[in-house]
Formats: structure tokens, C-alpha cells, sequence
């Protein structure tokens, strides 16, 4: 003891270290810990076993002022809490109400991720039984600012970043993370974030927001959902201008560089956690998006949700409305404004719903749809040079710069906003598609609310309370002219939650078009008469895990038809085994 506190191992006294920093380590610092200074290394000692001090910081498994006295005894907790003991009920009226006394909704996001992170299944209580108060807040539109905001307001790490300064040790950075067992993944490199562009390494508050929604939504237990953020730089100047910024200060690596890195961090995942992992992608710009989804759909369990689930859920809607608007999908005609992952990814399901429902060659059916860009109308003309995702939607057709002669001319049933532009469906606009149609269905999809297309009040009073309208962001309900006009969130989250599931319990190895089909169909069969009564062709999200149940078993359902399921037996109700699957955040008693 003595040599220790006179001695360090590399020689240095500790009058030496005293002058170095100004203090010395105090009584009983057997190891140096204390008194180490900035150049020496010391263990970062921790237990193993979750009780007493640790447990209470453990958000998987505190329970704060919940603990019985049994708990407390038996966990060394004692004299760690105050003595009130009070039940997850009344913690959770506490936090609603302390919650509602923030103004400011990036407030209440910050309450909210404090608490994921200080006592998950509280967390999960409130999100599940206050779904439609909360969904705004860990998801659009706040989760937007929030990644605007994230370096500023960022605390503690959530999710796995992985940046290029971890190329070529991307499975060691796997084997970081606490949780072996990863079931899925949402994943963004940060470069089209909602319709806010380019936020970075700021992304991760999507796949963050994403994966709580598996949870709360989808019923997936927490930890085998893993957020993950891969940081090539950003191309936004005023990211690497903040001093905040959390990211990689550079420009975006592109082309070889790029998918090196993605490369890795497939085969990567693959290695580590297996076949069945699910890789969601979510919020890459167009090119990446459609060439990764391209890239590893024959090897890898992969789905986008931008592509694939806004899809989904936008064809749910539309077989929904069919209830007010009569006529089959294949009597409609659809202009979009638009025409990245959201536009042609719905446009394609569409396409493909009708040649499952009638004997139209593909071909055909994509005729009934149209697409306009930031170039104007996608014709013919301009066929050689489009995108390769854009070209199946060149038809014969003269030139049109505006929407608005676009929507003249080629007279829609269903107008769809997939822009990431706000405020382009203008008063003409949404005056044209109302004296063209006696119901025109107009969904403003872009996210968050500030992006949207139109509101929900401009689309009813501008088309005189004819309207439908669904949009990707929420908005609260309408009166106009003495109705109540309730829209409905045509947003990907009515989907992917029940559809990972439904991949998650049948052991599925990869994603078919079919799968987002069922999906679909399972979701437009919860809208109610009471629904559309009101106008709204979604249901509304506080029965989502009753839907979600659905949703899963009927995509369970298709996997199992395709022989894509690995999970075997059959089981015989797959409703029933999709809600024995889901995680609960009621608090467990502990031994
Ligand atoms: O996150 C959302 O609300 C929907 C979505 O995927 C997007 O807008 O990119
Ligand atoms: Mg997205």
C-alpha cells in the first residue's frame, strides 16, 4: 500500500502527478483510479450481475420507485429509493403529466428518450397505451427536428454508429453492442432524412424512432432490436459548419468508397447475428436506396421501408377508399408528385395489386399511372434521360412542366404527394382534382408536417369538403361547415411493425413483393364503417397491435405459402401465435 500510493507502476511518484494535475487521489484509492492523470490508463472496473446501484441505472431492468420492498431487500436497494413504493399505473400518470407540461414538442422528445433510456418498459407502457398522444413526439413530425437538433441535445448514445474510421473492424464493432441476439436492424447512412435532406450522422433518431415502433407497435422485444447509423459524412454544409456536430466532419464518401463500406457491414451482420436478421433500410437517398435494395434482396433479409412499406401502406389506403370511392384499383388513374423510393415503389404495387386482381399484363397496368418530377410530367421523350427507376413510367404523352397542367391533362382519381416538397398541392390544385372528380382522393405523404404537400385543413376546405385525404404526417381533425373531418396517417409505421413480426415468428429467410400485398390487404380489412363515416380510410392507431397481430399472420401467412418460412411446423393460428409472440412492458417480479 504504501509503495502503491507513493509509486506507480511507471515510476512516476505521486508528487509527480500532484504537480501534473493539481491533486492527488484521497484515501483509499487503492488502484490510482483518482489520481491517474489524462496520459495514464486505468481499468474501467463494472459487476456483472445487475443489483443495487447498477440495477437502478440498468433501464432494461429498473423499475424506479416500483421495487417492492421484497425487491428492495433482496437486490441491496435499500436506502437507494426513497421509501414510497408505487405501481407502474401511477409512475405512469406521473410522466404523462409531466410530459404535458412541456410546450415544446423537441421537450417532450427529450423526456421521452430520457426515459427509454432510465426505464424501458415504462417507456414502451406509455408509448403503447398512449399511442396516438405520443407517435408525434418519438416519431413524425418531432423525431425530424429532433435529428436537426441531435447534436445540440444529444446525451447518451443510442443505437451503433459506424463510421468509415471503422472500415475493416465493422465485426468487431458488432460484438460491442450488449445484445447478442439481434432479430432486427433499421439502418440509415443519414442522406435523406424524412424530407428534411441530408442530416448526417444526425439520421440515427430515425432508426431509433423506428425500432421503438417495433417494439410498441409491432410487439418486438427491444433487445433484439438494433438502431444502426452508418456515417460516410454529409454533404450539409451547415452540419460541418456546427461546432455540435456529431459526425464525421467531411464529405460524403460515394462509389466504390461507399459500398466497401456497406459491403462489410452486410456480410458483417450476416456473420454475426445469421441468416434471419431483418435489414430494414430506411432514409437513404434515392440511388443508394434502390441499389442496395437491388443489391442484397437475393441474398440478404432486406426490405426498405421508404420503398416497401410507405408502399404497402399507401395501397391499403387505396383499397380502403375503394369502399367510398366504388370501382375496382383498376378504374382509377393515379398522378403522382414525385417519383423517388415513396412514388415509383407505390406506383409498382399498385401496378403489380391490379395484375394480381385482374388478367392485366403488367405493361398495362402501369398505364393508369402517372408520375411527375421536378422536370414536370415522366413521358416518353424523356426516356433516355431518367433514372432507371423512373423509366417503366415514361408513357406516350407531350411534355408538361407544371402539376398543375399535369393534373389537366391526364385528369387523376388519386392525386399522391411523394415529393419531400412542402406546400406544392396549391389551392388550383387541389381545386382541379376536386372539379374532376365528385370524391378526389389527394394524399399529401411527405414528412414531417412542415414537408407535407397540403394540409388536412387546406384539403378540405379547397375542395369544399369532397376530398379524401390521408397524409404521411399527422394532423388533428377538421371542422368544415359544421362536419368533422378526421384524416388519416397514411405513414409506413401502420405496416412495418407487423410485418417484421410476421417475418420475425415465421422464421422467414427473405421478403417477396407478395408479402407487402398481404400486408396491404390485411390493413385496409381493420378499416370500420366508423372509419369511414369520418372520412378516414386508416384506422386509427390505438388498436395498432391488434393490426399489427393481423398484419403479421398474414404475411407469416404468404411466407409460409412461398416456402420462404423456416420455422416449422406450420402453426395453425397464426393471429394467435403473432399475439403470444409480442413483448408486454408490464414490469416483471424479480428473485
Ligand atoms: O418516418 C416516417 O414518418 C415515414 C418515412 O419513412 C419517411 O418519411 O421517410
Ligand atoms: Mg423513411
Amino acid at each position: 500500500m504504501e509503495s502503491t500510493l507513493k509509486e506507480l507502476s511507471n515510476g512516476e511518484s505521486v508528487l509527480d502527478i500532484k504537480d501534473k494535475c493539481g491533486v492527488a487521489g484521497g484515501v483509499e484509492d487503492m488502484y490510482g483510479e483518482d489520481r491517474a492523470t489524462e496520459d495514464q490508463t486505468i481499468t474501467p472496473w463494472t459487476f456483472s450481475v445487475a443489483s443495487g446501484y447498477s440495477l437502478l441505472r440498468d433501464p432494461h431492468y429498473n423499475k424506479g420507485l416500483a421495487f417492492t420492498e421484497a425487491e428492495r431487500d433482496a437486490h441491496y436497494l435499500r436506502g437507494l429509493l426513497p421509501p414510497s413504493v408505487s405501481s407502474q399505473q401511477l409512475q405512469e400518470k406521473k410522466v404523462m403529466h409531466n410530459l404535458r407540461q412541456y410546450q415544446v414538442p423537441l421537450q417532450r422528445y427529450m423526456a421521452m428518450m430520457d426515459l427509454q433510456e432510465r426505464n424501458e418498459r415504462l417507456f414502451y407502457k406509455l408509448l403503447i397505451d398512449n399511442v396516438e398522444e405520443l407517435l408525434p413526439v418519438v416519431y413524425t413530425p418531432t423525431v425530424g427536428e429532433a435529428c436537426q437538433k441531435y447534436g445540440s441535445i444529444f446525451r447518451r448514445p443510442q443505437g451503433l454508429f459506424i463510421s468509415l474510421k471503422e472500415k475493416g473492424k465493422i465485426l468487431e464493432v458488432l460484438k460491442n453492442w450488449p445484445e447478442k441476439s439481434i432479430h432486427v436492424i433499421v439502418v440509415t447512412d443519414g442522406e435523406r432524412i424524412l424530407g428534411l435532406g441530408d442530416l448526417g450522422c444526425q439520421g440515427m433518431g430515425i432508426p431509433v424512432g423506428k425500432l421503438s415502433l417495433y417494439t410498441a407497435l409491432g410487439g418486438v422485444r427491444p433487445s433484439v432490436c438494433l438502431p444502426i447509423t452508418i456515417d460516410v459524412g454529409t454533404n450539409n454544409q451547415k452540419l460541418l459548419d456546427d461546432e455540435f456536430y456529431i459526425g464525421l466532419k467531411q464529405k460524403r464518401a460515394t462509389g466504390q468508397e461507399y459500398a466497401e463500406l456497406l459491403e462489410e457491414f452486410m456480410s458483417a451482420v450476416k456473420q454475426n447475428y445469421g441468416e434471419k436478421v431483418l435489414i430494414q433500410f430506411e432514409d437513404f437517398a434515392n440511388h443508394n436506396a434502390f441499389e442496395l435494395l437491388a443489391k442484397y434482396r437475393t441474398t440478404h433479409l432486406v426490405f426498405n421501408d421508404d420503398i416497401q412499406g410507405t408502399a404497402s401502406v399507401v395501397l391499403a389506403g387505396l383499397i380502403a377508399s375503394l369502399k367510398l370511392l366504388g370501382g375496382t384499383l383498376a378504374d382509377h388513374t393515379f398522378l403522382f408528385l414525385g417519383a423517388g423510393e415513396a412514388g415509383t415503389g407505390i406506383a409498382e404495387l399498385i401496378a403489380l395489386e391490379i395484375t394480381r386482381k385482374t388478367s392485366v399484363p403488367l405493361e398495362e397496368a402501369r398505364k393508369k399511372i402517372w408520375l411527375v418530377d421536378s422536370k414536370g410530367l415522366i413521358v416518353s421523350s424523356r426516356v433516355e434521360s431518367l433514372q432507371h427507376f423512373k423509366k417503366p413510367w415514361a408513357h406516350d404523352h407531350e411534355p408538361v412542366k407544371e402539376l398543375i397542367d399535369a393534373v389537366k391533362a391526364i385528369k387523376p382519381t388519386v392525386l399522391i404527394g411523394t415529393s419531400g416538397v412542402g406546400k406544392t398541392f396549391t389551392k388550383e390544385v387541389v381545386e382541379a382534382m376536386a372539379s374532376l372528380n365528385p370524391k378526389p382522393l389527394i394524399m399529401a405523404l411527405s414528412n414531417p408536417t412542415s414537408q407535407a404537400e397540403c394540409t388536412a385543413d387546406e384539403a378540405y376546405t379547397w375542395s369544399k369538403g369532397h376530398a379524401i385525404f390521408a397524409s404521411g404526417s399527422p394532423f388533428d381533425p377538421v371542422e368544415f361547415e359544421g362536419r368533422t373531418f378526421v384524416s388519416g396517417q397514411a405513414n409506413n409505421a401502420y405496416v412495418f411493425p407487423g410485418f417484421g413480426l410476421g417475418i420475425i415468428m415465421s422464421g422467414t429467410i427473405r421478403v417477396h413483393d407478395d408479402m407487402l400485398l398481404a400486408a396491404s390487404e390485411a390493413l385496409a380489412s381493420e378499416v370500420t364503417e366508423d372509419d369511414y363515416l369520418k372520412g378516414r380510410i386508416y384506422p386509427p392507431f390505438t388498436n395498432i397491435r391488434k393490426i399489427s397481430a393481423h398484419i403479421a399472420a398474414e404475411v407469416a401467412a404468404k411466407a409460409y405459402e412461398l416456402g420462404l418460412a423456416t420455422r416449422l411446423p406450420r402453426p395453425s393460428d397464426l393471429v394467435k401465435y403473432a399475439e403470444s409472440c409480442m413483448y408486454t412492458p408490464l414490469y416483471r417480479s424479480y428473485r
